[in-house]
């Protein structure tokens, strides 16, 4: 599938994987909305963005993902700029060990509300055209680490919420397609994190433990990411799949043992 005149919407699009994944979409002719809580990072964003892929192809909708009537109306005002939706990046999050409670509010329950947002405006059971779905959550689904328990907690929530709602979109004939991606360390604003009391409560004391964690699987860059993301964004026989990208494996899924009847 070509995203060439398609609209993707981007939670947590200002900066990091989110501003790669931006990227790569508008380099593949798409148009996008960066909806980011980050005013002034949106501002810079939307001003580069401009600059290199001209005026009318991205909007900047300032918007904090867990206040469910601003992201509503985010995904209202991008089809009302673009007339239409067929690509949401459920992407914003944040590491809050401290604050634990905001960090499942920002990265599983605004999640399922995006999600279930990107389905009002893009699934068949509304008549609409059909589209797809990713939502980000991290290796910390595959290597619990003890630096970020609530965090980790979340990314497992992610996977088995987007490989459900993967399965009700085929018995439901939706017509989107809902996958996750699970990258290892990436090189961005979160990963200073670490190093703040703020973030890591308690478990700050566990920082060197982390470093030596990113020491060991190595850190990618967000534009690996976002080729990833493309990966899953344009290949019609994804669904309910896993993608894993780390060091050592790049770009790979995750394999599920069949059920047992
Ligand atoms: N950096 C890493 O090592 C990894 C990151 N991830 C995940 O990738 C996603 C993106 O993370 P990064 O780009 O690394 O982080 P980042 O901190 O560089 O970017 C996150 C973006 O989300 C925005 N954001 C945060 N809270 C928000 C809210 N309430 N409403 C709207 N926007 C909000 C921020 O303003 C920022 O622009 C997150 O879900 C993260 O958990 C997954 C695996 C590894
Ligand atoms: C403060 C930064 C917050 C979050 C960063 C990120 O979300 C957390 C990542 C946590 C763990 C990363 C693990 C990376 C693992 C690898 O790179 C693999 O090569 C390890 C080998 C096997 C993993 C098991 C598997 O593939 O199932």
């Amino acid at each position: 599938m070509s995203v060439m005149g398609r609209v993707a919407l981007v939670t947590g699009g200002a900066q990091g994987i989110g501003r790669a994944v931006v990227e790569a979409l508008l380099r593949s002719g798409a148009k996008v909305s960066v909806v980011d809580i980050n005013q002034s990072c949106g501002d810079v964003c939307k001003s580069e963005l401009d600059a290199e892929f001209g005026g009318d192809n991205c909007a900047f909708i300032q918007c904090d993902v867990t206040d469910g009537h601003a992201l509503r109306d985010a995904f209202q005002k991008t089809v009302e700029l673009f007339g239409r939706l067929d690509i949401v990046i459920n992407n914003a999050g944040i590491n809050n060990e401290k604050n634990w409670e905001k960090t499942i509010d920002v990265n599983l329950t605004s999640l399922i509300k995006g999600t279930y947002l990107g389905l009002e405006h893009m699934s068949r059971e509304h008549g609409k055209r059909g589209g797809t779905i990713v939502n980000v959550s991290s290796m910390a689904a595959f290597l619990h680490s003890p630096h970020q328990p609530v965090y980790t907690a979340t990314k497992h929530g992610v996977i088995g919420f987007t490989r459900a709602m993967a399965d009700a979109s085929i018995l439901g004939n939706y017509g989107v397609r809902i996958n996750a991606l699970c990258p290892a360390f990436v090189d961005t604003p979160l990963l200073q994190s670490v190093e703040d009391e703020d973030n890591m409560g308690k478990f700050i004391k566990f920082k060197e433990d982390f470093k030596r964690s990113m020491d060991k699987f190595g850190v990618l860059q967000p534009s690996l990411i976002a080729e990833g993301m493309m990966t899953l964004i344009t290949d019609p026989s994804l669904n309910g799949a896993v993608m894993k990208i780390t060091c050592s494996k790049g770009i790979h899924f995750h394999t599920y043992e069949p059920m047992s009847t």
